[in-house]
This record gives C-alpha cells, structure tokens and sequence, in this order.
C-alpha cells in the first residue's frame, strides 16, 4: 500500500448520503484515520465546512464560497468582498424577487465574498442583473452563487497546498458540479460522483459507479489500494 495522498473533497452531492439531504456519517472515520491533509473545498459558507472539519475531528484546511475564503489553517485569505453581490440581491429583491432562504437567512448570514439564491427563484433576472454588476451566477445543483469571476476552488487548493507544503499535482479530489471543476483541473487526479453534472463529469478523470457519499466512500478505497 503507497502513501494516502492529500484528499480534496466537495461536500454537497459528494459527502452527503445517496437518498437524502445531510452528511453521510459513514465519511467520518475515512477522513478522520486519512494519513494527509485532507481539504474541504466548498460553496458553502465559511463556518459549515470549518464545523465539519471540528465535528470531524480533522484540521481545519477549508475552500469555502467556491474559493471567496480560503483558511490555510493559519490565515485566513478573501479573493473576493461581498459588496458587488449584495448590490446584486439588493437589485434582485427590488425587482420582486426573493434569495428564497426566509428572514433570518442562514445560507448568507456569514456569507462574506458571495450571495446563495435559493433554486426556486427565477434564474433569468438574477443572471441579467449579475451581469449588470460584472458578476456571475455559478449553478451547483444546490443554489445559484452570485459570485465575482475570480475565485474558484482550484486556485484556493493551490493557496492552502503552497501554505502547507504539499504539491496540488499529488491531490486527489472527488466532487460534483461545475464548481469543482477548476479543483479537478488543479490536482493529479480526479473522481466525480455518479449524479455530477456534465462538466463535472467532463473534467473528471473517472466518473463513478456510485453516487454521493456511496460514490466517494469507493473512491477512497480505490486511491487506497483496497478496491
Ligand atoms: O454551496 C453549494 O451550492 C454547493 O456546495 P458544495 O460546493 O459543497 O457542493
Ligand atoms: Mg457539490
């Protein structure tokens, strides 16, 4: 059995159980006995991947808002503010629509560099005013992002490999969506989930048999030697 190499994982469609919503628990012991760093690399808000990592009982190296934040571990970086964003959800409101979370809104709360819309709402004006603001709408399968065009994960991965000391060309990243494919582009290699989107699965090196945590939980024993 070789060395474990760096792990990179996404954690909606790819952490999460394979017939419902939330973190499949059965991902906890993996990461948690995995011999390298392991990076959560997320669209998520800053705090959900850093509680993951707590409750996982793993150090904190997290992507969070698609590459907005970055935590080394050590230092916190932003690659984006929230300004532009919130014009945009202010724009998006006054229009008569809705982010779609309710009034206490804990998708944005602590959101810092982006804004998360709710599927629900009506893509076509919340793109139009976006691109009105030089910003852009990212579409996990989760939310739409409006987000500023340069942060993505994968420069995130390079961030926290570079602070860290490892080589980004070691990872192994598993994810689902468009916005794990600058990871997939950044690491040696890469595994989408069964139910990833098309680009997802375009970028990807493998597509697996298995979807979610299923999908992911393969993988790692294949990168481990034992599958
Ligand atoms: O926040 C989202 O929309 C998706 O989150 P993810 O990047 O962990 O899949
Ligand atoms: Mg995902």
């Amino acid at each position: 059995m070789t060395a474990d190499p760096p792990l990179v994982l996404d954690i909606d469609g790819t952490l999460t159980r394979p017939d419902a919503w939330g973190i499949d628990p059965r991902i906890f012991d993996p990461i948690r006995a995995w011999e390298a760093p392991v990076v959560i690399a997320t669209g998520k808000a800053f705090p959900y991947p850093v509680a993951l990592c707590h409750f996982a009982g793993i150090p904190e190296l997290v992507v969070a808002e698609n590459g907005g934040v970055v935590y080394t571990g050590d230092d916190v970086y932003y690659t984006a503010d929230r300004a532009a964003a919130q014009a945009v959800a202010e724009a998006y409101r006054e229009a008569g629509y809705s982010l779609g979370w309710g009034e206490e809104d804990t998708v944005n709360r602590w959101r810092e560099t982006e804004i998360a819309v709710d599927l629900e709402q009506p893509i076509e004006p919340l793109r139009e005013i976006a691109a009105d603001h030089g910003l852009e709408v990212v579409d996990t399968g989760y939310a739409y992002h409006v987000k500023d065009t340069t942060p993505n994960k994968g420069d995130a991965l390079e961030t926290i490999a570079e602070h860290v000391g490892f080589d980004p060309a070691d990872c192994v990243a598993v994810g689902d969506s468009v916005n794990d494919v600058s990871t997939f582009e950044t690491v040696g290699r890469s595994f989408a989930v069964a139910n990833a989107d098309t680009s997802a699965k375009n970028a990807a090196d493998e597509v697996l048999a298995d979807a979610h945590a299923d999908g992911t939980l393969a993988a790692l024993e294949r990168v481990r030697g034992t599958a």
